[in-house]
């Protein structure tokens, strides 16, 4: 595990740009697995930077994690829409082929099987993540026991109102979405976890340094050999001294 602490989200999101730029110059068919939320956007902005300076996405294969159920692309809060709105559209060169699991499939555990297939043709060779305020990766919410595989997921309170500043009111914040399960998450051949601000530095120091458990999802990243964490001061500031980079 490496620990990246940067002074800003901006200082943030080109590093990681950097590191998905390594994967499309050093893999012959590369797959990105893709993450939605506010934490990312830097990412999208420091990514793009580097597409429209020439980085060829035309062999790349993007896989996102996850979306709400109920919520249609065109939906201005639907995670194919934020992929489209904060990335592909800015792309001089698209990716061969995107995905982002379909919220309003008619059968949608087919859909979730039909998302496993793909994801087991197409290993992901860097999963980019970020961490909900109670430890959540994708949308694997805290519970008693994790689900490997892709499936629906009831959300848990916490995330509906911390989601809910995305929507006009809380009431319409989808209650259950869709989401690749901790295995497909823990199969990718790198992972680059993304938390900023105050709120998440309790996750991040449960998820870093505490007990792997299925209550803080994000601590089964420890059993992973090649996860970076890049955080800012804040979202760092709960990890033991020791673990502060130096
Ligand atoms: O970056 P944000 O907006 O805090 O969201 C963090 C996490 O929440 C989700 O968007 C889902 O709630 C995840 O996909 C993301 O990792």
């Amino acid at each position: 595990m490496r620990i990246r602490v940067f002074e800003s989200p901006k200082d943030a999101g080109i590093y990681v740009a950097t590191l998905m730029e390594q994967v499309i110059l050093h893999v012959e068919r590369p797959v990105l697995g893709l993450a939605t939320g506010s934490t990312v956007i830097p990412c999208y902005q420091a990514f793009r930077s580097l597409a429209d300076c020439g980085l060829d996405l035309s062999r790349t294969v993007t896989i996102n994690l996850d979306e709400y159920v109920g919520l249609s692309a065109d939906h201005a809060q639907s995670y194919h829409y934020f992929m489209r709105e904060n990335l592909f559209q800015h792309l001089p060169t698209k990716p061969e082929e995107s995905h982002v699991p379909n919220g309003v499939a008619a059968n949608l555990e087919e859909e979730c099987k039909r998302y496993d297939a793909l994801i087991q043709s197409h290993p992901i060779d860097l999963q980019l993540l970020g961490i909900g305020v109670n430890g959540h990766i994708g949308f694997n919410e805290p519970s008693h026991s994790l689900l490997s595989r892709t499936h629906v997921v009831s959300l848990s309170e916490e995330t509906i109102q911390s989601n809910a500043r995305f929507f006009d009111t809380v009431k319409n914040v989808p209650h259950q979405a869709v989401t690749m399960g901790v295995q497909a998450i823990l199969q990718a051949k790198q992972i680059v976890l993304v938390a900023f601000g105050k709120n998440k530095a309790k996750a991040v120091a449960e998820s870093v340094s505490g007990s792997v458990q299925t209550n803080v999802p994000a601590s089964m990243l420890q059993l992973h050999r090649d996860v970076t964490w890049v955080l800012d001061k804040e979202s760092a500031s709960l990890l033991p001294g020791e673990l502060w980079p130096h």
